[in-house]
């Protein structure tokens, strides 16, 4: 039963190493294509060039199918502070920049720090300022307590983020909500959460659904796509002191 117990976690442990070996081979070749084929300042060039390189390699991005989806919520929404988990090469958060007004602000969070400092560095070359987005290398588990301070949230009820982007672990969905919303970092006058399954198969997706569902007074599932679920939040007893 132990050589079962141990085998198990070998195999555990070899293929977390092969997930991060793989997922690192493929930020450097996806930022170097990126890189040297994209015109430079141009957000709709480096988009391209991305599905340019997505159609002939694996590649972890949302894609234009999920993008427009995205893109479509972005403008629906105007949202003022965006927090994505999950930025890899920075596709989505180019995706959402290049949307946004120009008081809006990205927070992009990034478990590989070498994706991470390439997405940052691709998210400069489609022409955007460090004014505009920040990058937190580091678990969205780990991110979470530390946002209050890059939003300056003061007590104002309008304040707190109004678009999440979940594309980072479907397991880590749920517990992320639950700490974003504990941490009050969802805007109480409304907050749209956008969770992102791409072609991942999410064993866990109707937990979420469920928790959601025995949840309404501040939760709602607005559309349900088969790549994303788009949920709404909103506190309605938070007071309002003028
Ligand atoms: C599917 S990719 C994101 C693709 C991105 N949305 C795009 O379109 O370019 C998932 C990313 O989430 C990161 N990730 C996985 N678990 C994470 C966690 N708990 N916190 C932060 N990032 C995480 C991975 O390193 C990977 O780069």
């Amino acid at each position: 039963r132990c050589r079962v117990k141990v085998a198990s976690l070998c195999h555990g442990a070899l293929a977390w190493a092969l997930r991060l070996l793989r997922g690192r081979a493929c930020a450097k070749s996806t930022h170097a294509f990126v890189f040297s084929q994209c015109t430079h300042g141009q957000a709709d060039s480096v988009l391209q060039t991305f599905e340019l390189y997505a159609d002939t390699h694996p590649s972890p991005c949302i894609g234009p199918l999920t993008g427009e989806a995205l893109d479509e919520a972005v403008r629906r929404l105007g949202p003022s502070r965006v927090l994505e988990l999950g930025m890899h090469c920075g596709y989505t958060s180019v995706r959402v920049l290049r949307l946004l007004r120009p008081a809006g602000r990205l927070i992009a969070v990034e478990l590989d720090p070498l994706a991470a400092e390439l997405g940052e560095e691709v998210i400069l070359v489609a022409g955007f300022k460090h004014s505009q987005f920040q990058v937190l290398t580091s678990s969205s588990a780990e991110a979470i307590p530390t946002l209050r301070s890059f939003l300056e949230i003061n007590q104002r009820v309008s304040d707190g983020l109004d678009l999440v982007l979940m594309d980072h672990d479907p397991a880590q969905y749920l517990p992320d909500l639950l700490a974003l919303e504990r941490e009050e970092l969802l805007c109480p006058s409304g907050c749209s959460v956008l969770l992102i399954y791409g072609n991942r198969r999410a064993r866990n997706r109707g937990d979420v659904l469920d928790w959601i569902r025995a949840r309404p007074d501040r939760y709602s599932v607005k559309s349900e796509l088969q790549f994303m679920t788009e949920i709404f939040y909103q506190n309605k007893s938070t007071r309002v002191d003028e």
